[in-house]
């Protein structure tokens, strides 16, 4: 089965885009459950159990952001790993990894990321150029979600600059990506933030059948009913991330994977028009 195809059936299947992005701080999990474990990457793997169980009927995808299971330390990997294992078959693996290298090391990636962790997908830093998306792309089964304009405050830096005098970074890399589709059987998404409103409109009509990978609902205070306007017409399927509030949305209290399942479930709500424009 292609990415497209998977990624249109755990669409369909959840009638949901939205994303769990699992961001684990073991300082944050609910002391309910925390209480229980004397070391973090124990109480990582369960608490990313239960997130994933307590909201995986809301979701099309899980993004494991690879930061947090690296700051685990040596057991990292071992618990990023099984936290992937848990997640139902049907849904969309995105190992939010923002890696970029050049030829030999890229390689390395592509065989830990694709081949051993068997994410369905993978974040790439291009900023070193399209030479270092090259290992990735011979797989139809698999997607590279390039940074193209990030949510964060430092997207202007860069991204949004004039870039060759006609259109901002963030463009141009949208329209090598676009380019580049045509050499590539690995799926090419874009990694846009919807804090970024104003600036991902031009980003996306240069590349409008590249899926979306969208961060920036919830804790970065980004607007769905303005991410629903500009998204209008766009042909790639969008993926709508959410980490933060909805992880930690239960706090401390003893319901806590109750709450969170609810928080999945509003978020999965609002999320309805845009859905039904991909199901
Ligand atoms: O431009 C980007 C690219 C990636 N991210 C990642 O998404 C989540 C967002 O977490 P929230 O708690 O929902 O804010 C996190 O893993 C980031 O590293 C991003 O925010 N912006």
């Amino acid at each position: 089965m292609t990415f497209t195809e998977k990624l249109r059936r755990a669409v369909s299947g959840s009638n949901s885009v939205l994303c769990v992005g699992l961001d684990p701080v073991p300082g944050l999990i609910p002391k309910p459950l925390a209480d229980k474990f004397s070391n973090s990457p124990d109480l990582v793997l369960e608490f990313c159990t239960r997130v994933i169980e307590a909201t995986k009927n809301h979701v099309c995808a899980f993004k494991p952001n690879t930061a947090f299971f690296e700051a685990l330390g040596s057991r990292g990997w071992e618990i990023l790993d099984q936290t992937v294992q848990q997640i139902p078959k049907e849904k969309i693996v995105i190992a939010d990894a923002k890696r970029g290298d050049i030829g030999n090391t890229a390689a390395q990636y592509k065989k830990a990321f694709f081949d051993d962790l068997n994410a369905d997908a993978i974040t790439l830093n291009a900023l070193m150029g399209m030479d270092t998306l090259d290992p990735f792309i011979d797989d139809d089964a698999k997607a590279a979600y390039i940074l193209t304009m990030t949510s964060n405050r430092g997207s202007a830096d860069f991204l949004q600059r004039r870039f060759e005098g006609r259109m901002s970074l963030g463009e141009y890399i949208a329209e090598e990506l676009e380019k580049k589709q045509d050499k590539s059987k690995t799926h090419l998404g874009m990694v846009v933030g919807a804090t970024q409103i104003e600036s991902i409109g031009p980003v996306i009509n240069v590349n409008p059948e590249a899926h979306l990978l969208i961060p920036g609902i919830g804790k970065q205070g980004g607007s769905v009913e303005a991410l629903q306007m500009v998204l209008e017409g766009h042909i790639g399927i969008p993926v709508i991330n959410s980490s933060r509030s909805i992880l930690y949305a239960g706090s401390d209290h003893e319901d806590w994977e109750e709450i969170i399942e609810q928080k999945a479930s509003e978020m999965k709500m609002s999320l309805q028009e845009l859905t039904k424009r991909y199901v």
